[in-house]
């Protein structure tokens, strides 16, 4: 059964810059000689950008779940802390369960290959037998309807042509949790339309979503529950309406 259980969890990237020394001296002044909540400093005096910070929540099977929060909050660090790409550095990420990551429309894909062979490259890499493998080539055809372009290699795809794709080879070898970036329910009216049907197909098959957005409408019409972010932190967790009050009520 899929779950999800973050505990006190914190990730930070150290500022690499071609002055460390002068970077570190403006983040200082800046700060009136002493380090913000947001900035802090390891043991060889690197300067650390603190992406999170005491982040824990659990979501059941079922819950879908928004991230919102202005620029910076640390809604993609959390994704991909999620997604397994980064690795915390304190506290737990714990997730049950097979994960679909929509974050970025080249993950998992070989730009040099078809889309068709693209969706053949993933089936095997699932360990899927060959009747499997044509069922998603033709449930992926179908739904990404890119029509000719389906046969040529996905580096000539527009950026939304690559979302459908994607969009299509994740959600047809069922991951249990899907993890997902706004960025991804792009595309014209009626690309969005079946994706949310898709969707809804995933959810009501009682697994779990987590999804990144800066559109309130999204959210209504996507998610159960919403987690505000902040600065790195969570600033409010619950039902999505009263989250969203709270969040477009402080925002102005
Ligand atoms: N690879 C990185 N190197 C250094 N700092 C990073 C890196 N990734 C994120 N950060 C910092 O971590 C913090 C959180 O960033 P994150 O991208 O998670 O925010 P976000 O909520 O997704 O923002 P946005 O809505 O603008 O996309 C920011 O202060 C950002 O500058």
């Amino acid at each position: 059964m899929a779950t999800i259980e973050v505990t006190d969890l914190a990730i930070s990237f150290p500022l690499y810059h071609g002055d460390a020394r002068s970077l570190k001296k403006t983040v200082r002044r800046s700060l009136d000689g002493k380090l913000s909540g947001r900035f802090t400093q390891d043991r060889r005096e690197r300067v650390l950008v603190q992406a999170l910070k005491g982040v824990s929540f659990s979501l059941q099977r079922g819950e879908r779940l928004g991230l919102i929060g202005g620029n910076g909050a640390g809604k993609t660090t959390l994704l991909r802390a999620l997604a397994g790409i980064y690795e915390p550095l304190e506290g737990q990420v714990l997730v049950q369960g097979r994960i679909g990551a929509l974050l970025d429309t080249s993950l998992g894909m070989n730009d040099d290959m078809s889309g068709r062979e693209n969706i053949r490259l993933r089936g095997l890499f699932h360990a899927l037998g060959e009747v499997a493998i044509q069922e998603i080539e033709r449930d992926v055809e179908t739904f990404a309807d890119l029509g000719p372009f389906l046969d040529l290699p996905i580096k000539t795809y527009s950026s939304g042509m690559r979302v459908r794709l994607a969009f299509g080879l994740a959600t047809a070898i069922m991951p249990q949790v899907l993890i997902m970036d706004e960025w991804f329910m792009a595309g014209d009216a009626s690309f969005r339309e079946r994706a949310k049907q898709r969707m809804i197909g995933l959810v009501e098959g009682a697994e779990i979503l987590v999804v990144s957005s800066h559109q309130p409408e999204i959210m209504q019409e996507w998610c159960t529950r919403l987690l505000w972010m902040d600065q790195g932190r969570v600033r409010m967790d619950g039902p999505t309406e009263d989250v969203l009050d709270a969040y477009l009520s402080t925002a102005g």
